[in-house]
């Protein structure tokens, strides 16, 4: 048997932000170097499916949770089919993992992934560096890379390329087209446009009766209506909302029609691109599973899980004609974060289209938002019945 890796001499490993701020730790997972976006994540527990989530594609996540690893990795719990974290930062592994449901060490999984992590890290004081100075490039490097002067390093991390301006849906997105059957009776047809798909989207509409084609983010609005869909979904997914041209404009083409359409995350701010709203960059992002949102329509708090470093730029006093198409009629924000006042969901009024900006799938986190996949099931039923 090898000996625990706790007992053995773990590499020197250092972390350098961009604005020159440095920490040093120990290599964790795959030795190696690598550079990506420092974004932090306030969730203590799903850390197996915050790594497979494609919406953390070239971002380094920083875990506010001290110890990570407890419950080791399996093979139930991915969001997808590979780990997209372009580092991973923790402070204090789990010494063994410890669940009836683990298969693996997360050390192990990372390293066959060839993800390049750090221990040993204050992730606490790294986060609020990060609150106080914003999300920034950082490069994580271990082995012969952590023995290079570190001018050097930092000139890497300020090199890499910025996550505004990203275009990253086609490096995540599937390739070929695939079903997700419905459970029990088939009731509606869905076209679900992947620009980062979680497992756990599908799942939830299989559940209801729908039948969820997820076609491909390069998909065009022929290819969606040869579904004759009762309804449009666009996911989650990495990159910026302002580099996404294709999407908006197949989007427009599916409001246009009239189509009842969902949309989660990276949906919610294409949404509002395609109705004529903004997007911009917040200072850094919301991540994590216990972020507070007040649904306008009902006044009740849900407890959410958040995955966004952008937003939408709306008004969120009442109702306005959608700024790009008077065509589109009057839409309002449904949903704020009780943070920070941000956008959380879009609602049109005269048209059969809402999003939300956070994660009512819930992989991880609570389910409190779990009636907006209902919500879904009712457009669609009223459209089908001509009400909508
Ligand atoms: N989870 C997501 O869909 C993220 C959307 C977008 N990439 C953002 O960071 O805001």
């Amino acid at each position: 048997m090898n000996p625990h890796p706790d007992l053995l001499e773990r590499e020197p490993a250092i972390l350098v932000l961009e604005d020159g701020r440095a920490f040093c730790g120990d290599a964790y997972g795959a030795v190696g170097e690598t550079v990506g976006e420092a974004v932090f994540s306030t969730g203590m527990t799903g850390y197996q499916e915050t790594l497979t989530d494609p919406s953390y594609h070239r971002q380094v996540v920083v875990m506010t949770a001290p110890h990570v690893g407890n419950t080791g990795v399996n093979d139930e719990d991915p969001e997808s089919r590979r780990i997209w974290v372009a580092g991973y930062v923790v402070r204090d592994p789990a010494v063994r993992p410890s669940s009836w449901r683990s298969q693996r060490t997360l050390e192990d999984e990372l390293a066959a992934q060839g993800v390049v992590g750090i221990s040993g890290i204050d992730t606490r004081a790294l986060t609020r560096h990060l609150r106080e100075r914003g999300a920034m490039r950082v490069g994580v490097f271990s082995g012969a890379a952590a023995r290079e002067p570190q001018e050097q390093l930092l000139e890497r991390v300020r090199t890499a390329p910025q996550m505004s301006g990203a275009a990253l849906a086609g490096e995540v997105t599937t390739t070929e087209p695939y079903v997700v059957p419905a459970v029990g009776e088939k009731r509606f047809t869905v076209a679900a446009l992947d620009l980062g798909i979680k497992a756990m989207t599908p799942a939830l509409m299989a559940q209801q009766g729908i039948e969820v084609h997820v076609l491909p983010a390069t998909a065009t609005f022929e290819q969606v209506t040869a579904l004759s869909p009762d309804g449009v979904f666009f996911s989650n997914g990495p990159g910026d909302p302002a580099s996404a041209e294709h999407e908006v404009t197949l989007l427009r083409q599916v409001l246009d029609a009239r189509i009842p359409f969902f949309g989660i995350c990276f949906g919610n701010q294409l949404l509002g691109r395609a109705l004529g709203f903004g997007t911009y960059k917040l200072k850094y992002g919301h991540r994590g599973i216990n972020q507070p949102v007040i649904d306008r329509s009902t006044g009740k708090v849900e407890v959410t899980a958040h995955n966004h470093g952008f937003a939408v730029d709306a008004p969120l006093d009442g109702a306005v004609t959608a700024p790009g198409n008077p065509a589109y009629g009057r839409v309002q924000v449904s949903h704020v974060c009780l943070n920070d006042d941000v956008v959380e969901g879009l609602e049109c009024l005269d048209l059969p289209a809402y999003s939300v900006q956070y994660h009512p799938e819930a992989a991880a986190g609570p389910h409190d938002a779990g009636y907006l996949f209902d919500r879904f099931v009712s457009l669609m039923t009223a459209n089908k019945e001509g009400r909508a």
